[in-house]
């Protein structure tokens, strides 16, 4: 197994014997060491329930890990609290399969909400956004196509341009890294692409690091600088693009069942 990790890069994310265990006793990770470079496009791929959403949320501490250390940008994230959480919260940008924004808010709002971690609370609370930051919004949605929708409703859009609004949400972050939980599962094939493409877009130009969560294996291998493989919370696969290949995909997407019957023959 190998990433595209050199020698001289110094990874901007660390998993480092990583364990996850829910309170119910499933098991989400188990024992993951993995590098991300800064500047990769990771595509995760794996069976539903693989530990692919508990792995991308444990990054921004969505979810706590049970063991092991995670390091971002050279600094564990384990036990941050307060500010020193809510600045590492700020560098990452999340884009959900739901899009996740204020509906019944106009895209302007959504896009700037994605500036709140630059702004004490009583400032975000009120909406009091710098001219700066409006000038951003306006740049960042026009970035995803949609600068003629700024104050439109949210919920008046499609599902694709909710999530470019997203996407320029997330931007506006001026996020180190972007995570991208099935963005487009809930999209048809034309805006599938014009999702997948702001998000290369954002990774190629600003040297964003954008981890995805993709169900599509022919999207994986279109967009991914690199692919890894979960199976049951655990790292099975992780190559280079250059190295993927359709087999290598296929035995991921196997069964667990057929794996172990496998194995026992083995
Ligand atoms: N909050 C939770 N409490 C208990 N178990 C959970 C929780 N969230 C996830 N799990 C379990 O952890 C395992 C990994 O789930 P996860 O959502 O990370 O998988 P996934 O690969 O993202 O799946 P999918 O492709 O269906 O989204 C699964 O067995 C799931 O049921």
């Amino acid at each position: 197994m190998k990433g595209i990790l050199t020698m001289q890069e110094k990874p901007l994310i660390e998993f480092q014997h990583v364990s996850k265990t829910y309170d119910n006793g499933t098991i989400g990770l188990n024992d993951i060491n993995l590098s991300i470079p800064q500047g990769e496009f990771l595509v995760i791929v794996g069976l539903s329930g693989a530990g692919k959403s508990t792995l991308m949320r444990t990054i921004n501490r969505m979810h706590e890990i049970s063991s092991g250390d995670l390091i971002v940008d050279g600094e564990s994230v384990v036990h941050l609290e307060g500010k020193d959480l809510r600045r590492l919260r700020r560098s990452i940008g999340m884009i959900f399969q739901n899009f996740n924004l204020v509906k019944r808010a106009s895209v302007q709002r959504n896009v700037l909400s994605g500036r709140v971690g630059y702004y004490g609370t009583w400032k975000s609370t009120l909406g009091l956004f710098s001219k700066a930051d409006k000038q951003k919004a306006i740049e960042a949605l026009q970035r995803v196509g949609l600068g003629e929708k700024l104050y439109s409703r949210a919920d008046e859009l499609s599902g694709g341009q909710q999530q470019r609004v997203a996407i320029a949400r997330a931007f506006m972050q001026d996020p180190k890294i972007i995570l991208a939980d099935e963005p487009i599962a809930s999209l048809d094939p034309l805006t599938t692409e014009s999702v997948m493409n702001d998000l290369k877009r954002l990774n190629q130009e600003f040297h964003i690091t954008v981890i995805v969560n993709l169900h599509s294996v022919s999207l994986a291998r279109r967009f991914a600088d690199r692919i890894i493989g979960l199976r049951g919370g655990e790292l099975v696969y992780d190559e280079p693009i250059d190295k993927v290949t359709e087999k290598d995909l296929d035995a991921i997407y196997q069964p667990v069942s057929l794996v172990k019957e496998s194995e026992a023959q083995a």
